[in-house]
């Protein structure tokens, strides 16, 4: 029998749902049992806000585990990576792209705009606090984490009016159904890589890395460079008030950024074009521009 690929994964019931979907990608590819091992991480041990357990709180683990051999694949949500490339690692794979956007699940099931004011409304995610203040609307963003479930069974209790979610979670969990509005990105900006899935092996391990190939969406891969690109020039991490997203046509990337004070009351939003081929430096040269125009100061207000 042939050696099984070991895929790692959280123990969340999103990372479980997202490893799976990835797992039964590469059965169909490969000629090897694939099994799912459970990695526990810092990020899954404690309930304290991310911006304060570090960059790549969710990631470590799993790259460690990865250089060490004791898995073969680890599946990530691509946001939560560190734009820093990890050495002897390599993403094999973006999988297509699920929804980027940002959902609102409201207990009324009034939208954003109709939300009486004074609604509670919670995110813990400095880019999205910032983003609906700027709207102007009279919310009052609350500070939340943990899983999906723990966060939606906070509406249900009564603690919240609504709360905000990548689009991309609730899917992958089957509860999309929930969702009361997409955000439109022209008024909340998902943060960069949202919904995309980065699956990595070691770099050395060439069956895998061509087994993966085959699961590589070249549409989903570009906007992310353009997206992340942008983050990593902003020096910002996936805590930062910065959101991007990049859309893909006609061989050409579409890519709008937006930094904003959490406060909302300063807000800055770029767009810019390029070719597939450069995607990277759309991200960086509309970095340059939201940088010109006084990024810097509003990203230091954050820090
Ligand atoms: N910040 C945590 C996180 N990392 C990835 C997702 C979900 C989906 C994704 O973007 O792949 C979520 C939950 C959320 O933001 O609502």
């Amino acid at each position: 029998m042939a050696r099984p690929v070991r895929l790692g994964t959280r123990g969340s019931k999103l990372a479980v749902a997202q490893s799976g979907t990835v797992a039964d990608a590469l059965r169909s590819v490969i000629d090897r049992p694939v099994e799912l091992i459970e990695v526990v991480t810092p990020g899954d041990r404690s309930s304290a806000p991310v911006r304060r357990l570090g960059v790549g709180v969710f990631v470590s683990a799993l790259r460690d585990a990865l250089a060490a051999g004791e898995i073969d694949v680890a599946v990530h949500s691509y946001k939560d990576l560190p734009t820093a490339p990890a050495e002897g690692l390599t993403i094999a794979a973006v999988p297509p792209r699920a929804d980027a956007r940002d959902v609102l699940v409201s207990a009324s099931g009034l939208p954003l705009a109709e939300l009486p004011a004074g609604a509670r409304v919670g995110t813990g995610a400095p880019r999205r606090m910032a983003q609906l203040n700027a709207l102007g609307a009279d919310l009052t963003c609350v500070p939340i984490r943990g899983n999906v479930d723990t966060r939606l069974r906070k509406l249900t209790a009564g603690e919240l009016d609504a709360v905000v979610l990548a689009a991309a979670g609730l899917q992958r969990l089957g509860r999309i159904a929930e969702a009361t509005e997409f955000l439109d990105p022209d008024l909340v900006l998902p943060a960069p890589a949202q919904g995309a899935l980065a699956v990595e092996c070691r770099t050395t391990d060439a069956e895998l890395v061509s087994a993966l190939a085959t699961l590589d969406d070249a549409s989903t891969r570009a906007a992310v460079r353009a997206e992340r690109a942008l983050l990593a020039a902003l020096e910002a991490g996936c805590s930062a008030p910065v959101g991007g997203y990049a859309t893909v046509a006609d061989g050409a990337v579409f890519l709008r950024g937006a930094v904003a004070t959490v406060d909302g009351s300063t807000s800055i939003r770029r767009s810019g074009t390029g070719t597939l081929a450069d995607a990277e430096s759309v991200g960086r040269r509309l970095a340059a521009e939201l940088l010109d125009a006084g990024a810097d100061s509003l990203l230091e207000s954050a820090r």
